[in-house]
């Protein structure tokens, strides 16, 4: 029998927000594609595609991350956003862009790769989140990325060994870069909840739309995965 590990702690509103769609974010986290992950039995094409797509779609990402530096309202803010950006580009990159290189693909390639549908629904709702609504519509539309992740990441590291077919997936996500990146990601939400809505969000006429920014992010990260075993069916 697996046991659980404990729930990552990511902060306050990620306990509130997971909570508050709970059967969305175990379709997420549970996703056949992350059991495929987890034992290594997600067919190598099915992951090259979900790869590339998804560098392409950590692209958009960490634009919307910059753009989360031109909507800040204080330093800190500023400051952590700025982080995100420099972690995406730098070191999350890297496992996409090792991936694609050990089947000879190149990174201006894959950077001009053609997008899935549910690459552009993803990104354009968060970069829209972003555009429409104010620095906080756009931070719970990128929540879930960060903390969905963490929380695989975790799941699967009991199940990862040396030469496991996804072994660097599961290592980055798992690891305390990114591990980090979600403390941080998650102390970022509490202060710019804290900040425009107070201290008892869930009492705010705001909460029920904040939580539908989420959820709906959430959705949209199980459609990604579905997008990844479409590949090869
Ligand atoms: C679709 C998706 N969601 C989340 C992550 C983790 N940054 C990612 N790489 N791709």
């Amino acid at each position: 029998m697996t046991t659980l590990p404990e729930l990552p702690n990511y902060g306050r509103t990620f306990s509130l927000m997971r909570e508050g769609c709970i059967d969305e974010w175990q379709a997420y986290v549970g996703h056949p594609f992350v059991q495929g992950l987890r034992d290594g039995s997600l067919p190598q094409p099915a992951f090259l595609h979900y790869m590339i797509q998804d560098y392409v779609y950590l692209v958009h990402y960490a634009r919307a991350w910059a753009l989360g530096v031109v909507k800040a309202e204080s330093p800190e803010e500023m400051r952590l956003c700025a982080a995100t950006v420099d972690s995406l580009i730098n070191h999350e990159f890297s496992l996409h862009i090792e991936t694609c290189a050990a089947q000879g693909i190149d990174e201006q390639t894959v950077f001009n790769a053609k997008e899935d549908l549910e690459t552009i629904a993803y990104t354009r709702y968060v970069l829209d989140s972003g555009l429409q609504g104010d620095f906080l519509d756009l931070i719970l539309a990128l929540a879930p990325c960060a903390f969905g992740y963490g929380e695989i990441g975790l799941l699967l590291k009991d199940a990862n060994y040396v030469g496991h077919p996804y072994e660097k997936w599961i290592a980055t996500y798992s690891g305390d870069k990114f591990q980090d990146v979600c403390v941080k990601v998650g102390h970022l939400v509490d202060l710019a909840i804290e900040r425009r809505v107070g201290n008892e969000p869930t009492s705010s006429p705001r909460w029920s739309a904040m939580q539908a920014r989420f959820t709906k992010a959430v959705e949209l990260e199980s459609a990604f995965w579905g997008m990844g075993l479409k590949a090869v069916k």
